[in-house]
């Protein structure tokens, strides 16, 4: 049987792809390359459409035998969110509406769900619990937010089971280098500072230092994309064998600052990385970190690449050689 990668040609989907691909999973993608990329899906059968299109989800299912679907595709930008709300409800929530609905048309009762710290909102306590309050500050947590929770009503009704990996910072690259991130616009932090290493940009804008942080910039948890990866394989083996639903946190637990960030991609690219501070962006909490002890301990989950500098080293050996995305390589 196979396992459906919704927006699998994304950032974190395509390396998920590669990763059960490895593990000898048979593997389905459907993605619109709305914001993903063809040339990253390196196997796998590949369908180009729609969530939102019900006659072309249908047909998927109709010509595969699918176990459980991995959820990744989704609009994910916190800023944009706010200023396009609507986007996000649709895309987000009434897509994830139509999958759901189309699973349990043809008997599928598995998913493997991106979630995000942005369910959180501003923290009561670092580090942060899965038990802890999730009060959205951006329409792009609201939704995420009310997704996992109509999964959770589909369970109880219906016996779908979900689990929900609320992901923080997914940060770097493949370290063979052969996939890695690629926006287009760039919106976050470690791919445009590299772009500026790199000439493409000319500086970096720090969204705000006013924030209650020691340098006044805003703390993040950066997990690697492929310890995300294999998170999502643990959680399907979960599933698989626990019939379950649960929600986990996914982060390395420790936090860096903007200017940390900025600093260590000095360090690792030789590049001076000129930076200047710009006005908060909207939706932005102060500091996100995660406590994965419920992942580590549940899953048997461990993140191999904790480490910042290696990190943004590996996104580095990509966009050394991808400068200007999937699209030329150099
Ligand atoms: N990048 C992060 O730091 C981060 C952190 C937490 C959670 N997440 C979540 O992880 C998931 C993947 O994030 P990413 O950074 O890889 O994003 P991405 O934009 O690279 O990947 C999303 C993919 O989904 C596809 N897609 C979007 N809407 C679609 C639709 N209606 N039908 C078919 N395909 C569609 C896009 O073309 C893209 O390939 C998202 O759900 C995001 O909310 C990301
Ligand atoms: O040009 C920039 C870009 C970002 N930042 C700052 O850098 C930090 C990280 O920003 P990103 O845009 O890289 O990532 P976000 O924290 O906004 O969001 C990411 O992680 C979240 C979970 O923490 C979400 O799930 C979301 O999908 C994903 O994009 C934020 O404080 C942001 O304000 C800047 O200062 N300048």
């Amino acid at each position: 049987m196979a396992i459906l990668v919704t927006g699998g040609a994304g950032y974190i989907g395509s390396h998920t792809v590669l990763e059960l691909l490895n593990q000898g999973e048979e593997v389905i993608v459907i993605d619109n390359l709305r914001t993903g990329h063809r040339g990253s899906v390196v196997g796998g059968q590949f369908y180009q459409g729609d969530l939102r299109d019900r006659t072309f989800l249908n047909h998927v299912f109709e010509q595969h035998e699918i176990e459980a679907v991995i959820h990744f595709a989704a609009n994910s930008l916190v800023g944009e969110s706010v200023l396009h709300p609507l986007d996000y409800y649709e895309n987000n929530l009434i897509a994830s509406h139509t999958l759901v609905s189309t699973m349990l048309r043809h008997g599928v009762k598995k998913i493997v769900f991106s979630s995000t710290a942005a369910t959180y909102g501003e923290p009561k306590q670092i580090p942060i619990k899965e038990t802890d309050t999730t009060d959205p500050t951006s329409p792009y947590g609201e939704t995420k937010l009310a997704m996992e929770k109509m999964f959770r009503w589909c369970d109880n009704a219906y016996g779908l089971k979900s689990i929900s990996l609320r992901y923080f910072n997914a940060a770097g690259a493949h370290p063979d280098g052969s996939i890695g991130e690629d926006h287009q616009p760039e919106s976050h932090l470690i791919p445009i500072v590299l772009q500026v290493a790199l000439g493409v940009r000319e500086s970096i804008g720090i969204f705000g230092a006013d924030y209650s942080t020691e340098d006044g910039t805003c703390i993040r948890d950066y997990i690697h994309v492929m310890d995300l990866a294999n998170a999502h394989w643990l959680a399907l083996q979960h599933v698989r064998k626990n019939e379950t639903s649960d929600v986990f946190n996914l982060g390395n637990g420790m936090g860096f600052s903007v200017k940390e960030v900025i600093e260590t991609a000095r360090k690792v690219t030789g590049h001076p990385i000129p930076e200047s501070v710009s006005p908060r962006r909207q939706g932005d909490p102060a500091i996100l970190i995660a406590s994965s002890e419920k992942a580590q301990s549940v899953l048997g989950w461990k993140p191999r690449f904790n480490d910042l500098e290696t990190i943004i080293d590996t996104a580095w050996n990509w966009h050394q050689a991808y400068p200007n995305g999937y699209e030329e390589k150099r």
